[in-house]
């Protein structure tokens, strides 16, 4: 039996992975659960999962955490604030860390994560889109296993199996175009948020759904690929499917494609992250192909969707541009769905913060430089806020004391 840490359990891939452990639980175990504030939702997993050890991040709810199982016999350990989501993240006999925090408040649980030596099932993307100079080496270092949880990076790792070393020529990302995929370009300077949250094919957390309309989600999953799988950026490409059946493909040495099809599920990808390398049966649904219907492609299109270039351009900067990119864009995110700026204020202030980062890109930064850079590029952007629209406040990212 696994023996798991999830953080992020409230969200969407916490609670579906959650679903998995409900369905295999002579298979997986909790051991630890963290969220941000949702008290209510963590009680009720406390109390149906009986973890060891729980954290909620926001420290003003531990006591409504405390009181609302205050009846479980044993009581869990339960802690509060960036300091106590650290320590569940490196809590115990969890063999697996899953992260499911959104943004890159999830880079020092799961440094912590991988420094107790714990293998990561990684769908927290920011993290090591921001945190790879620091989170490859300690990997390395300690001798644990990145899994790939996203689901177009899950697709590639689940083809790379068996292909022999520098086998690998290519990786075609796929991306469903997210909400906005059909409307005019004209239109995109009148949407809303509940226009941007309308994709057309999975059901996810508000952040990555905006991502994925923007295609800043598919322009980090270029970063994500290029840290999880060694390709330098011109070996990297974007395909769009509308239909989300093929979840990525990779082209090898001799020219041969290999691809991973599936319904858009996101369990798939989170069960394989927690069993590989064996392969568990499920009665899930199974693809039948004439069901899914025609499988179509086009070119992706830079003009209407400049996001995809801005992180091309950020990554093979390399350094801490990265980190400057992920900060930018969760930052004007935030201002989008708070109705601070509009949706076409998200690439414009994006790429307006890596430009003045540029001269100041460390080439090989530490910790605290991604974290001086996660914080400097939030603040440039509530700058830049003021001059579009009306002032707002600072999106933290975490307590810089953990
Ligand atoms: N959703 C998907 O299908 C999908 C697919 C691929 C990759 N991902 C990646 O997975 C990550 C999570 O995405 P999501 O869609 O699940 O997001 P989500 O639904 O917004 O959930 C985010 C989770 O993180 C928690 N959280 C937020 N800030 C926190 C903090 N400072 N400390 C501890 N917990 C915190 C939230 O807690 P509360 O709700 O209690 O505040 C919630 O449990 C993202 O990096 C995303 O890119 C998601
Ligand atoms: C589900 C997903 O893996 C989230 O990252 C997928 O990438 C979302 O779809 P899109 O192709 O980015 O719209
Ligand atoms: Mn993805």
């Amino acid at each position: 039996m696994k023996a798991i840490t999830l953080l992020g359990s409230t969200g969407s891939i916490g609670t579906q992975t959650l679903d998995i452990v409900t369905q295999y639980p002579d298979q997986f175990r909790i051991v630890g659960l963290a969220a941000g504030n949702n008290v209510e939702m963590l009680a009720a997993q406390i109390r149906q999962f009986r973890p060891s050890i729980a954290a909620i991040s926001a420290q003003e709810k531990l006591p409504e955490l405390q009181a609302a199982i205050k009846d479980l016999d044993p009581q869990p350990i339960l802690l509060a604030g960036t300091s106590g989501v650290i320590e569940v993240a490196r809590y115990g006999d969890a063999e697996t860390v899953v992260t499911g925090i959104v943004g890159c408040a999830g880079l020092l649980p799961t440094i912590a994560a991988i420094e107790a030596g714990k293998d990561i099932a990684l769908a927290n993307k920011e993290t090591l889109i921001a945190g790879a100079p620091v989170v490859l080496p300690l990997v390395e270092k300690h001798g644990v296993k990145l899994l790939p949880a996203d689901s177009e990076h899950s697709a590639i790792f689940q083809c790379l199996q068996g292909v022999p070393k520098n086998g690998l020529r290519r990786i075609l990302l796929t991306a469903s175009g997210g909400a906005f995929r059909d409307w005019d370009v004209a239109k995109l300077a009148e949407v809303t948020v509940a226009d941007a949250l309308k994709h057309p094919n999975w059901s996810m957390g508000r952040k990555i759904t905006v991502d994925s309309a923007t295609l800043m989600n598919k322009g980090l999953e270029v970063i994500e690929a290029h840290f999880l799988f060694g390709l330098d950026y011109q070996h990297i490409d974007i395909v769009i499917h509308p239909q989300s059946i093929i979840h990525s493909l990779i082209e090898l040495q001799d020219t041969s494609v290999l691809a991973q099809l599936g319904w858009p599920d996101m369990r798939l990808p989170l069960l394989y992250a927690l069993s590989w390398p064996e392969r568990i049966y499920t009665d899930w649904e199974r693809l039948d192909l004439v069901k899914a219907g025609n499988l179509t492609f086009r070119e992706p299109d830079h003009q209407k969707y400049p996001c995809m270039q801005l992180a091309y351009a950020a990554g093979k900067a390399g350094g801490s541009m990265p980190a400057v990119l992920n900060a930018a864009n969760e930052q004007v995110v935030a201002l989008f769905l708070d109705e601070k700026i509009q949706f076409l204020d998200i690439p414009r202030c994006i790429e307006s913060v890596c430009d003045r980062h540029q001269n100041h890109n460390s080439s090989n930064p530490s910790l605290d430089d991604i974290l001086a850079a996660d914080k400097w590029a939030r603040q440039e952007v509530i700058t830049l806020a003021h001059k579009l629209k009306s002032p707002t406040k600072v999106i933290p990212l975490y307590s810089t004391t953990p």
